[in-house]
């Protein structure tokens, strides 16, 4: 079923383009990784599906409602329930400790403490990131930064996940094993995923590839990646 879509989506910075009138479907539980060149329009495109940006022309609509028409408050409160956000450096916050970065995002949604706290160390656990649940981000390496941000991103159990190169920042190896944990998690529970990224390899951990090409969908079947059998996926 699907229940995140875009209809004709335009959006400029000023004079320059970045969405040129994009539609797409995302059905629920799917992973989407959106390609394509740079500056073609792909953070543009998240943001705008993300509620985090409002199109100039067009719609996004979720699970049937029209979300661009909403207030700046509205949307951001449906990025702190229904949606969640990761980017490639994982912004946690210097001065907490990974549980307390962890356990922001539901603190803010009204969680008691000692709850919070709890399902932090969960999602920590289920990084595989455990051992720094105290320690700050400044002691921590790049990877386990990226987990406690993955992390952080799921323990308010979104329905979709945005997620802006989010192992971009990473070696290859660490890039792909903190993707292989994003993913097996967003499937566990149904969660949809919306993925950036520049790298071919990442895309085929999704169900789906789009490519954008000059702020528009490319429709000509040569997207950076074809599904190999047997692949990662
Ligand atoms: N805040 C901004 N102000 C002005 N122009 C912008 C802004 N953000 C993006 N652009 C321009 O809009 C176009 C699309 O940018 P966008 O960041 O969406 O592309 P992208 O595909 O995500 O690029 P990259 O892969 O390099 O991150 C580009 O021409 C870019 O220069």
């Amino acid at each position: 079923m699907t229940h995140l879509e875009a209809r004709g989506m335009v959006k400029a910075y000023g004079r320059t383009p970045a969405l040129r009138g994009v539609t797409l479907d995302v059905a629920e539980g799917e992973i989407v990784a959106v390609t394509g060149p740079s500056g073609c329009g792909k953070s543009t495109l998240l943001h705008c599906l993300a509620g985090i940006l409002r199109p100039d022309a067009g719609q996004v609509t979720w699970r049937g409602e029209r979300i661009d028409t909403w207030s700046e408050a509205a949307r951001s409160r449906l990025r702190r329930t229904e949606f969640g956000v990761l980017f490639q450096f994982g912004q946690l916050v210097a001065e907490l400790t990974a549980a307390e970065n962890v356990a922001l995002p539901l603190l803010l949604a009204g969680t008691g403490r000692r709850e919070a706290r709890a399902a932090a160390l969960t999602w920590l656990e289920r990084l595989g990131v455990a051992e720094v649940a105290d320690v700050r981000p400044g002691e921590m390496s790049g990877g386990q930064q990226q987990r406690c941000a993955t992390a952080r991103a799921l323990v308010t159990e979104p329905r979709v996940l945005f997620a802006d190169e989010p192992t971009g920042a990473l070696d290859t190896l660490t890039g792909e094993q903190v993707l292989t944990q994003l993913v097996r998690l967003a499937r566990d529970q149904h969660t949809t995923v919306v993925l950036i990224t520049h790298e071919p390899r990442i895309a085929a951990y999704a169900d789906r590839e789009v490519t954008l090409r000059d702020g528009a969908v490319d429709h000509s079947g040569l997207g950076l990646h074809a599904p190999v059998p047997g692949g990662p996926r």
